[in-house]
C-alpha cells in the first residue's frame, strides 16, 4: 500500500511559533502546525503552501522542508508520511481569534495562535511532537518513525537528526 502523503507547516519567528487548534477531523482538539493531504496533481510543496493558506490565511514563498515523519497505527496498514516544513516569512494576515474574526473562526477548521517557544502546548499536541519539536526549534532537520496504539500512546519510535532530507 502506498503511503498517505501529508504536510505540516510551522511558521516561526525567532521566539514564537504559529500553531492552530484543530477543531474537527483527525487530531481534533490538538494544537498542530497547518497541513493536510497532498491532492492529486500538486507537489508536496504546493500542498503545504495551499493548506497553510486555507487554514491560517497566510502565504509563504519560503517554505523549507525540515522533517520527514512516518506514522503507523496498530491494526491499520496505512502509513502516514508527513513532510514537515518551516517558514520564517509570510504574506497576508493570520486568521487569529480576536475581535471581529471570532464568529468567522467559529466555523474554521483551525484556530491559529502564536506560542512562545518556551510555552509550546506539548500536552495538547500529538505525542510524537515532544520528541521532534526541540529539534525543529533549534533548527535541525530530522527523520522519524512512530508506531501508535490509539491516538495517544507511542509503543515504538525512532528519530534521528539529519544533515539532509534526501527524499
Ligand atoms: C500521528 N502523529 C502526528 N503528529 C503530528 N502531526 C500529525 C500527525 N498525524 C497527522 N498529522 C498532521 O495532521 C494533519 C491531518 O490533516 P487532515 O485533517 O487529515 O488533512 P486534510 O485537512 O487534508 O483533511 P480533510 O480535508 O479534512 O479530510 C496534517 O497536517 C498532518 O500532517
Amino acid at each position: 500500500m502506498l503511503n498517505k502523503l501529508l504536510t505540516l507547516v510551522l511558521v516561526r519567528e525567532p521566539s514564537r511559533v504559529l500553531l492552530g487548534l484543530k477543531k474537527k477531523g483527525f487530531g481534533e482538539g490538538k494544537w498542530n502546525g497547518f497541513g493536510g493531504k497532498v491532492e492529486p496533481g500538486e507537489t508536496i510543496l504546493e500542498g503545504a503552501k495551499r493548506e497553510l493558506l486555507e487554514e491560517s490565511g497566510v502565504v509563504s514563498n519560503s517554505l523549507e522542508e525540515i522533517g520527514l515523519l512516518k506514522f503507523e497505527f496498530v491494526g491499520d496498514p496505512q502509513i502516514l508520511e508527513v513532510h514537515v516544513f518551516t517558514s520564517n516569512t509570510f504574506e497576508g494576515e493570520i486568521k487569529e481569534s480576536d475581535g471581529s474574526t471570532r464568529i468567522f473562526l467559529h466555523f474554521a477548521e483551525m484556530r491559529p495562535q502564536w506560542f512562545y517557544t518556551d510555552k509550546i502546548p506539548l500536552h495538547q499536541m500529538w505525542a510524537d511532537d515532544k520528541y521532534w519539536f526541540p529539534m525543529f526549534l533549534k533548527g535541525s532537520k530530522f527523520k522519524g518513525y512512530f508506531l501508535f496504539e490509539g491516538h495517544e500512546k507511542i509503543v515504538k519510535y525512532q528519530l534521528d537528526e539529519v544533515e539532509k532530507l534526501n527524499s
